[in-house]
């Protein structure tokens, strides 16, 4: 019974479990836990006196383990759905005892096997016992890769067991777990301890996602003796304010990669102008600025005798021309504008909405590329979005070069500027999900992600700036970039999966529009991060800076991206001459 049917995260955050003592009677155990109010069991699969050396053929029916139970006590589904198997505490796989340190390495196949075989979901490993656990992740190692092995030779909707590692809560230098496994799961909470049965004392883990309370357990009562805790955990988890809009908008989109959008050489669909024009946020940027814009070239005096001419560049299905017009009203000026866009499609839908608001005469529109319009006048200020995640990457500054010809001289373009920005990531699950492709291709694509199960290993550092209009002479949009990330001291070593990017668009003044992390316009969503993978994960010791180079390349055809980590070690330059990831001109 999940804590709640609450509007809000669909994750395993509702489910709540119990953690139990050794019962071979597994029926009667999870009777009592899930009519107890709890979803699901953390129990000992295996007897804890059992000893693998000690075990003599015979001498407890036919050397078979002391599991709890047959696999037929329960149905599959109630193993499945209910049973996370707790590894035998004992276990101390670099135990300096040969003896033990051979039992464990055993008892723990045997246990992880009789789990596989039971199809649960997931088994807490016992806490490594020292400081030094090399030999812990050597056995933890092989499982997982057992377990990716499976995983490739099944068909999807078969689960695969995940292993859940509870470590203390302090600092350790230890990285010999450091690992990439979508299987692993780390556990928060207090370090691993049994509590008296029928204990009042209560224990609470978070367990990827899940929580588990810690408790011995009282056969044959009446009201499960936990039951208290839960309802109050529930009461807290229904109490909780409903996630903002924005939020639950995302939760579908939470570590999913998808392909950058390429609307320059695709034409968007109705969906997606849907999605865009829903992001009140950024409209109302766009608005300050065409406001402030009009203000500065247009004097109050002469409010009523100048006309601006204003022109959307990319109008879509209309969002930024009624955003601009909105502007001219509140500030009293008059205002002509101009709407150009290259999508047939959002342009039947421009046509409606310029005659059902009766905008007929203030805006013309024109259905082209703006790269080879032939203005019939020169426009006071220029206003687009064409901006990607990582600012420059849907080839904004390729159209706007284009525009450029026919603004004034002294006119404004709306954005003035952006600039994009990257920093180190570790996201095992996106670099999971790259590598399940099988192909150089995917290493080599940026994808736009939600990103959420990431670690952000140092600030992000900006690496690319374009500015409109840009009349050099020797103007070019190609651009490299060095950048020297340094992790904080006390972050230990780092496993780099790739580099998050993102940008911050100065729109005019002081009014900007920007997804980087610290200065991201609140409540925005049109815009998830862009993420670069790296083929192979980089490790970076304490104190060791990255180094990381990003390349904008220019063709005829396409624009790309190639990047490269050179310290504390090198990697091969990723998409070489746009081989697998670029941008149609
Ligand atoms: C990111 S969308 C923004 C649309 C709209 N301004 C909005 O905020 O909903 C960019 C729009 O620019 C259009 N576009 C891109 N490149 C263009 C070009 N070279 N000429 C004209 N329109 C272009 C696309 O078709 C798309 O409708």
């Amino acid at each position: 019974m999940p804590l709640g049917e609450v509007v809000r995260d669909k994750s395993d955050s509702r489910y709540c479990g119990v953690e139990t003592e050794f019962n071979d009677d597994m029926p009667q155990l999870l009777a009592l836990n899930i009519n107890g109010g709890f979803d699901f069991v953390v129990s000992p699969l295996m007897d804890p006196s059992y000893r693998p050396s000690l075990m003599v053929a015979g001498n407890n029916g036919a050397g078979v383990p002391p599991f709890a139970g047959s696999d037929l006590v329960l149905s599959p589904s109630q193993w499945s759905s209910h049973v996370v198997g707790k590894i035998s505490s004992w276990i101390d796989l670099d135990s300096e005892d040969e003896i033990l340190r051979k039992d464990s390495e055993i008892a723990l196949k045997e246990e992880i096997a009789w789990a596989c075989h039971l199809s649960l979901q997931a088994c807490l490993l016992p806490t490594p016992k020292g400081a030094s656990c090399a030999n812990y992740a050597r056995c933890v190692n092989q499982i997982l890769q057992n377990l990716t092995n499976m995983q490739s030779s099944f068909l999807l909707f078969i689960s695969i067991l995940k292993l859940w590692l509870r470590i203390p809560l302090e600092k350790s230098d230890n990285d010999a777990m450091n690992g990439n496994s979508d299987h692993l799961a780390v556990v928060s909470g207090k370090p691993e301890h049994s509590l008296p049965t029928g204990s009042s004392e209560l224990a609470v883990n978070h367990i990827d996602g899940k929580l588990v309370m810690v408790a011995g357990v009282v056969i044959g009562l009446q009201r499960h003796p936990l039951r208290p805790y839960l309802d109050y955990v529930a009461y807290l988890y229904q109490r909780m304010d409903p996630l903002p809009e924005q939020e639950r908008f995302e939760l579908g989109y939470r570590d999913f990669l998808q392909s950058p959008l390429q609307p320059l050489m695709d034409n968007l669909e109705a969906q997606t102008y849907e999605t865009f024009e829903k992001d009140s946020a950024k409209y109302i940027q766009y608005q300050r600025a065409v406001s402030k814009a009009l203000m500065d070239r247009v004097p109050d005096e002469e409010a009523s005798m100048i006309t601006t001419v204003l022109m959307v560049v990319g109008a879509g299905r209309g969002p930024l021309v009624r955003a601009s017009l909105q502007a001219a009203e509140e500030t009293g000026r008059k205002l002509r504008v101009y709407a150009v866009e290259k999508n047939p499609n959002a342009v039947v839908t421009l046509h409606s909405l310029v005659k059902l608001e009766g905008w007929e005469n203030m805006v013309t529109i024109v259905s082209c590329d703006m790269r080879c319009w032939d203005a019939p006048e020169k426009a006071d200020i220029l206003v687009s979005e064409l901006l990607g995640s990582f600012g420059d990457n849907e080839l904004s500054p390729e159209c706007l070069d284009g525009a450029q010809r026919f603004l004034k001289p002294d006119g404004i373009s709306i954005p003035s500027s952006y600039t994009s920005f990257i920093q180190p990531v570790t996201t095992s699950k996106l670099y999971n999900d790259v590598k399940s492709h099988k192909d150089l291709v995917h290493f080599e694509t940026a994808y736009v992600v939600k990103l959420h199960r990431v670690a952000r290993l140092a600030p992000s550092q900006p690496v690319f700036t374009f500015t409109h209009p840009e009349y050099s002479i020797t103007r070019s949009n190609q651009r490299y970039m060095k950048l020297q990330f340094e992790m904080p001291n006390d972050t230990g070593s780092a496993l780099v999966h790739g580099f998050a990017g993102y940008f911050d668009a100065t729109l005019y003044k002081d009014v900007h529009l920007g997804i980087e992390p610290s200065t991201a316009t609140p409540n925005m969503f049109s815009w998830f991060p862009i993420f670069f993978p790296l083929r192979t994960p980089v490790q970076v010791p304490p104190g060791s800076p990255l180094e990381f180079h990003i390349w904008r390349c220019c063709g005829s055809t396409k624009v790309w991206y190639e990047w490269c980590v050179t310290s504390p070690s090198s990697s091969p330059i990723h998409n070489s001459n746009g081989r697998s990831y670029w941008v149609g001109l």
